[in-house]
Formats: C-alpha cells, structure tokens, sequence
C-alpha cells in the first residue's frame, strides 16, 4: 500500500495503541532472590528504578505491582509490614520517578501460607471480616508508602469499602480504588508459580463463574457502589463480551489486566532471544476496540517498541 494511502486510512482508523495505554506489570522478588525457575518475568527491587526511567521515557507512564513475602504463616501477618517487599518497592519507584503512577495489588494469596486469598478461621471457614481487615491495613501501607491507586483483589464482598474508608480516616483520600473483578480462568498458572501463590484448596471460590456473565456486570456496579474508581477486568481477552457490556453504563473506566497465560500463550520467543509480541498486542487492538481504558501487561516494553509512531 502506497504512504498516501496508509495516511487516509490512519486518519480514518479508529483508537489506536499508545505507550501511555499501556501499564507495566512488575513482579517483584527481593535482591537476594533469584529470577531463574520461574515461569513470568520478575525485577527485584533494584532493578525497578531503571526499569521505570526506561519505560516512562518510552511513554509508559504508569505500573501495577505484586509482591509477596518471603514469611509465610496463616495469618497473613507479613501482608501489611511497612518494611516489606511491596512497601521497599513502591519507595524505590517513586524516588526514581516521583510522577509515575504506582498501582498495587492488595491480597493475601502471596502472603498466607495456604495461597489462599483469604484467611482461615479456627474450624477451618473463611474468617471474612479478618481477611477484609488485613487487606485494608495492607492496602494502606502501600498508600503509606506512596502508593497512587491500590487494588482490593480478593473478591471478597466488601472489601473494597472497608479499604476506601481505611484510606480515608487516614488521611488518604487522594489516593484511588481499583479493585480485580477477576473470573475464574487457568490462565493465572504462571502468576501462581512464580508468586508461590497456589490454593491450597485448589479454587478460589469468590471468583466469577465463567459461565454467568450477568454476576458479573453486578459485581462490577457493586464494587463502584463500595468506592471503586476504576474497574479491573482479568483475564482480558476472555473477557471482552463483559467488557462491551460494561462500556457506556460503568460510570468508571475498565481496564482489563493481560494475564500470565496470555502473555505466554500469545508471545514468542524467537531463536536469536529476543521476543515476538505480535499476537499479544493485536489482543490489545481488540480490547481498545471493545473499550478499555488502558490495558495492563506484562510486555509493555516489547509493544512500545513495535508500534508505530
Ligand atoms: N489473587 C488475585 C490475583 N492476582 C493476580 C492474579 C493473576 C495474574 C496473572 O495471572 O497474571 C490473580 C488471580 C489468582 O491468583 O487467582
Ligand atoms: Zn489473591
């Protein structure tokens, strides 16, 4: 096709992909932890700073970080630790890079000894109002530390409230919600495996059925009637129909999280190492099409470098 002619058709085009729609995923291990044997991609500590410059100067402006802890009991007493390894690394991001907005994950699967995103009570249950308590107090370490916007991702009813009013009787209400409305799907394995963060019991039994699209939409507005800000959907591609459906009456932005089995089922790496993104950023064409806000990935770096200016 001749330049003038891809010129009309750009102009015609409708939204395109930018490095500023794409958020960084970041997993995060400790700087004596070793990044080998995992399945996903990890940055310990150190490494995030230059990480962050490379990215915000490619125009990716924004990141949503996990991390765990390395003591592990079934309290889940690690998850809100001021000193711990989402505290240290949110610290590290924004020292290095003041104005880039830092997204947390607030569960208690990487923190609890059973994987679990909820704890235990004495006969074995879901102790629900303890494991809304420590997601609140760790939602609010992490905005302690410099946190922009965290990310209730139990799916645990009314969590999402209670975080909003921990921010706020401390002080924190500039700081924003966006809680995980995430469906049941095999395609969190290699998060799993690398965060050390598999049920014990095998399911997650807060998440969506796939099967019931219409639970869905309710919780999403259920989660806006808590104090949500923003909405994000996982997996993304799986959930588009849900993502049309939200476009228009959510009176909050969605912005669906590219999951581990999507970005290694829709990447290749090629022989010469480098890694082929192609299939996993026309997904995102998709998804922008379907209307999502921004999208959350963990190949912001490799999209930004093929798309075209
Ligand atoms: N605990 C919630 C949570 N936080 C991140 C992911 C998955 C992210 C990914 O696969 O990239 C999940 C889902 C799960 O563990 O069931
Ligand atoms: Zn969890």
């Amino acid at each position: 096709m001749s330049t003038h002619r891809l010129a009309v058709r750009k102009l015609l085009g409708g939204p395109e992909l930018t490095p500023a729609d794409l958020t960084m995923t970041f997993l995060v291990r400790d700087d004596d932890e070793s990044p080998g044997g995992r399945p996903m991609p990890t940055f310990s500590v150190a490494e995030l700073p230059e990480a962050v410059r490379a990215l915000d100067d490619l125009g990716v402006r924004s990141g949503k970080l996990f991390a765990g802890s390395r003591i592990r009991d079934d309290r889940a007493s690690q998850a809100d630790s001021p000193t711990g390894l989402m505290s240290r690394a949110i610290r590290a991001i924004k020292k290095a890079r003041p104005a880039f907005t830092v997204i947390t994950e607030n569960c208690l699967c990487s923190h609890a000894l059973s994987g679990e995103c909820w704890l235990a009570d004495l006969r074995g249950g879901i102790d629900l109002d303890e494991s809304r308590e420590v997601i609140a107090t760790q939602a609010l370490t992490h905005a302690e530390a410099g946190a922009d916007i965290v990310g209730p991702a139990s799916m645990i009813p009314g969590s999402v409230k209670l975080v909003r009013d921990a921010l706020d009787a401390a002080g924190h209400q500039g700081v924003l919600l966006m809680p995980h409305l995430i469906f049941d799907s095999g395609l969190y394995e290699g998060y799993r495996t690398t965060m050390e963060a598999s049920p014990a019991s095998g399911t997650r039994s807060f998440q969506l059925d796939p099967r019931q699209p219409e639970e869905a939409i309710r919780t999403a507005f259920a989660f806006v009637d808590e104090g949500a800000d923003a909405i994000l959907l996982e997996p993304a591609l799986f959930t588009v129909d849900t993502l049309v459906a939200l476009k228009g009456i959510l009176p909050v932005p969605v912005m669906p999280f590219s999951v581990s089995g999507e970005y290694s089922r829709l990447t290749e790496r090629r022989t010469d190492g480098t890694l082929d993104v192609g299939p996993l950023a026309e997904s995102y064409t998709v998804l922008k099409r379907s209307g999502a806000k921004r999208i959350i990935t963990y190949a912001a770096r490799e999209i930004t470098e093929i798309l075209t200016p």
